[in-house]
């Protein structure tokens, strides 16, 4: 030990979690709450239907009591939050769409003029928009990190606050043009194969967009030979802010019994950071949807998840996540309100039938 004043860990002034910091809480994140999903279960047997007849909707209502520790569970309080941050790489033509549309946008979700707006009121989900320094967009990845230590452990940190102990949902969500090759960049150094294995056409860029794309992202690689030994390495030199803050917001949410739901490519690659860090820390997230964009039927194997629907959408700003607010609202109904058995005087699977004779 060198003593009291031990600066290895790169504190910063302003008193955030370093990303060592942030990696050192994996280890100690809350898991399952079984008596929770235990009860839960022990309900669900009892409920007016064939044994597991509701399929998935079933398996909902466990995950959702199981990550807010509660049975039964609720979800009077879903939340939106979408992250919006500017890329350095949106300058090299890939995306189908100039880089000052990320701020157009926030602005159009302030307007409420956006998909998710729509979304977001009529499921009565509370939806948060979070900027991230748009005036300053990441460095060009394809010339070193994209982000310095103290830049992706403040966009961390940032996303942590998004999160407060109450909520009985977190649908995430970003917008930010040029993502998607952030994200290819960020999936082909976590889980390896060539960019074209991960690289799509995102908004919409043509085949000779595609290459363009694929060119990027093997130079974003080729500059930084660091992200290949470590995931938040990965996050900082090939990511952006609303991703690092995605990741941060995960974390957050298991800590304060949250459980959370990843939408498209992007979103579903700032969360393969963490998987690939540590396996379970997904444990309390489902994927909505699987995007349109192919790598992210790739993305959604490599992290072990099964999306609840396919929809063909490649929107993002959390569009398919808040689809799947409906989809466990009704799985929770039926968990609340369906009469047991005994309730409604039905017979059991291979109860007598009542005066038979035998
Ligand atoms: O959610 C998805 O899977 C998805 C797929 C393609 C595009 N997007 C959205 O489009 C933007 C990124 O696309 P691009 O072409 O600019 O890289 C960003 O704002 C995303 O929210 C989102
Ligand atoms: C118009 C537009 C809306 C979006 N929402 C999320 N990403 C987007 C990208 C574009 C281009």
């Amino acid at each position: 030990m060198s003593g009291h004043h031990d600066h290895s860990h790169h504190h910063h002034d302003d008193g955030l979690p370093s990303l060592d910091e942030i990696r050192r809480v994996l280890p100690e994140l809350p898991g399952p709450d079984l008596e929770s999903a235990t009860a839960a279960l022990q309900r669900e047997q009892t409920l007016l239907k064939p044994a597991g007849a509701l399929g998935r909707l079933e398996e909902l209502v466990q995950w959702l009591a199981t990550w807010q520790a509660k049975a039964p569970p609720e979800l009077t309080h879903p939340r939106i939050v979408v992250f919006a941050g500017a890329h350095g790489i949106a300058a090299q033509g890939v995306s189908a769409y100039p880089p000052a549309v990320t701020g157009q946008m926030v602005q159009a979700f302030i307007n409420g003029h956006a998909a998710i707006n729509q979304l977001a009121e009529l499921h009565d989900a509370d939806l948060r928009v979070h900027e991230m320094d748009l005036d300053n967009p990441t460095q060009d990845f394809t010339q070193g990190p994209a982000m310095n230590e103290a830049a992706c452990a403040r966009a961390a940190a940032y996303g942590m606050m998004a999160v407060e102990p109450g909520l009985h949902l977190l649908c995430l969500g970003e917008m930010g043009i040029g993502n998607t090759t952030s994200a290819a960049a960020l999936c082909a150094a976590l889980f390896g194969g060539p960019a074209s294995d991960w690289v799509g056409p995102g908004t919409g860029v043509d085949a000779e967009g595609v290459k363009r794309k694929i060119a990027v992202v093997e130079a974003g690689l080729a500059a930084n030979p660091s992200a290949l030994t470590d995931p938040f390495e990965a996050l900082r030199c090939l990511g952006g802010q609303e991703l690092a803050a995605i990741m941060g917001a995960i974390i957050a949410s298991r800590l304060a019994r949250v459980p959370v739901v990843l939408d498209g490519f992007a979103c579903t690659a700032a969360a393969a950071v963490l998987y690939k860090a540590d396996p379970k820390a997904l444990d309390h997230c489902i994927v909505a949807h699987r995007s349109a964009e192919p790598g992210h039927t790739r993305l959604l194997a490599a992290i072990n998840k099964r999306p609840l629907f396919d929809f063909d959408m490649r929107l993002g700003e959390g569009s398919g996540a808040a689809l799947a607010i409906p989809v466990l609202k009704s799985a929770l109904a039926c968990h609340l309100n369906m009469a047991t058995f005994a309730e409604a005087g039905v017979a059991q699977k291979g109860e007598r039938p009542a005066g038979a004779m035998h």
